[in-house]
């Protein structure tokens, strides 16, 4: 079976056995100027995909001689220019997450909100063809793709998902270890998609306190509680047209995520306060470092809330994996530092290079750019040499004595001298000492936030705050 030439590029095939449904589809696509053919089968659909091309199918999911989940499959692996939508039963989520992880670009639910659907057929007919399978079109995409840099093969692997996942509109759960580059992989999964002109708004969800949670995610109208003085705009209708992606998403309390789940399944929200429902066109990204799967098991995080953000997991390799990627990474790193601070791009000598090579970079790409920024500030101009790179000694190996104990046996301010500091000033003094329990529990907590503001005994605002105060991020 091979895809034939396109004829109409605003052909729409809508397979459903219900003639009403039908009818009532062909209506609505009509009227946005859309040429529609119907199928009542399986069968129906395949001999109308082989007479001509397609700008988008919509089936439903149970047809007489069949699945749609079938034709999904086909459409995929035969006519991948064809987006393919799902029609479920409602409230049948099982339906919905199975056939976007068959392939289908999106699902709506019975009875079918016309609202949601036009919203659904214009998202798919901004989609572009997709890359020709091997030939290493998806690697060479354009903008933001390139920014996401890297030629070793897992990096590869990587690109080449992603340039199927950001034509479907399915939830997308990215793993992988803090620094690794989980919001790129978000940012360009958005830009790559038909959302694209739409907002990317990212969310920290480790850094919204509990308490204001729902009013930040869902929005509140004026007056429905105390400091509540204007009507406010939740995240989710921000992102409204484009894409959410919650980061940190492990760090949502359990009473939150029933709300989230809700939200995704309905696709609206409920502002704090508000009478009625307002619907989003809002696709989810999500990430966490964390073991989501792990935190399912112990009970920490909803299975239900799990299935669905994790229609499609994308894992982020750590740096150690991926050592050939390496020269790349530093050298666009470097050619940025040297532009943003007006400075010829310094070299770096081969004893540099063997340092960086062997490091085992915990905190990932973030870890890298910190070392090459603080090289490049204290190089002279002949280059950058391994001392420079002030790379942390290895620590031991298991088994690491408790975090805060490392922290307290590395701080013990006892043990600071003022005269071996770089300044005697009592300010610089405390912030020297800052700076050093800072850096121990970014390092001790693998670059994440909000773990080392937590060993911190401070806020992630807090900590935010004096990261950039003393210029460490
Ligand atoms: N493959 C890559 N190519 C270029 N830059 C990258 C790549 N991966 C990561 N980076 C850069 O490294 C930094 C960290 O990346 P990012 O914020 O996406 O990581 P993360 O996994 O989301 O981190 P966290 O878990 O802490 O949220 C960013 O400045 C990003 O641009």
């Amino acid at each position: 079976m091979s895809a034939p030439t396109r004829t109409s590029p605003a052909a729409v095939l809508l397979v459903d056995d219900e003639p009403d449904i039908r009818e009532l589809l062909v209506l609505t696509l009509g009227r946005m100027g859309l040429r529609c053919e119907t199928a009542a089968s399986l069968a129906d659909a395949r001999a109308q995909l082989k007479r001509q091309s397609f700008a988008l199918c919509l089936t439903d999911m149970r047809l007489p001689d069949g699945s749609g989940i079938e034709l999904v499959h086909e459409i995929t692996q035969h006519y991948p220019a064809t987006p393919v939508a799902m029609i479920t039963a409602y409230g049948n989520q099982e339906a919905a997450v199975e056939a976007l992880k068959a392939g289908a670009f999106d699902f709506v639910s019975k009875p079918v909100d016309l609202t949601v659907l036009r919203g659904l057929i214009q998202h798919a007919l901004k989609l572009a063809p997709p890359p020709a399978s091997g030939t290493g079109q998806a690697a060479a995409a354009p903008s933001a793709a390139s920014r996401l840099l890297g030629r070793s093969p897992a990096m590869e692997a990587l690109r080449t998902t992603l340039a199927k996942v950001a034509r479907s509109q399915a939830p997308v759960y990215i793993s992988g270890e803090s620094g690794s580059g989980k919001e790129l992989v978000a940012r360009t999964i958005h830009a790559e998609s038909a959302r694209a002109s739409g907002p990317f708004v990212p969310v920290n969800c480790g850094a919204i306190p509990a308490e204001l949670m729902e009013s930040e995610f869902f929005g509140h109208k004026k007056g429905s509680f105390t400091g509540a003085h204007a009507d406010k705009t939740g995240l989710f209708q921000a992102a409204q047209g484009g894409t959410l992606f919650l980061d940190e998403i492990a760090e949502l309390p359990l009473p939150m995520q029933v709300k989230l789940l809700r939200a995704i399944q309905e696709k609206s929200v409920r502002p704090v306060g508000a009478h009625t429902e307002v619907p989003v066109d809002v696709r989810i990204l999500s990430a966490t470092h964390k073991n989501l799967a792990a935190l399912v098991e112990e009970g920490k995080f909803r299975h239900d809330l799990y299935y669905r953000i994790n229609v499609i997991e994308l894992r982020v390799p750590p740096l150690r994996e991926r050592r050939e990627d390496l020269p790349l990474l530093i050298d666009a790193i470097l050619t940025r530092l040297a532009g943003a601070q007006g400075r010829p791009r310094p070299m770096l000598h081969a004893d540099a290079m063997e340092a960086l090579a062997r490091y085992p970079f915990p905190g990932n790409v973030r870890e890298l750019e910190n070392i090459l920024e603080r090289a490049f500030a204290l190089a002279d101009d002949d280059g950058i040499r391994a001392a420079d790179l002030r790379l942390p000694e290895p620590r031991p190996a298991a088994p690491l004595p408790p975090q805060a104990a490392v922290a307290a046996a590395t701080l013990d301010p006892s043990q600071i001298d003022p005269r071996q500091s770089a300044s005697s000033a009592l300010p610089s003094f405390i912030e020297e000492i800052e700076r050093k329990a800072i850096e121990q529990a970014l390092i001790d907590n693998r670059y994440n936030k909000t773990k080392a503001a937590a060993q911190l005994g401070i806020t992630f605002r807090a900590l935010r705050y004096k990261l950039k105060k003393l210029g460490i991020d």
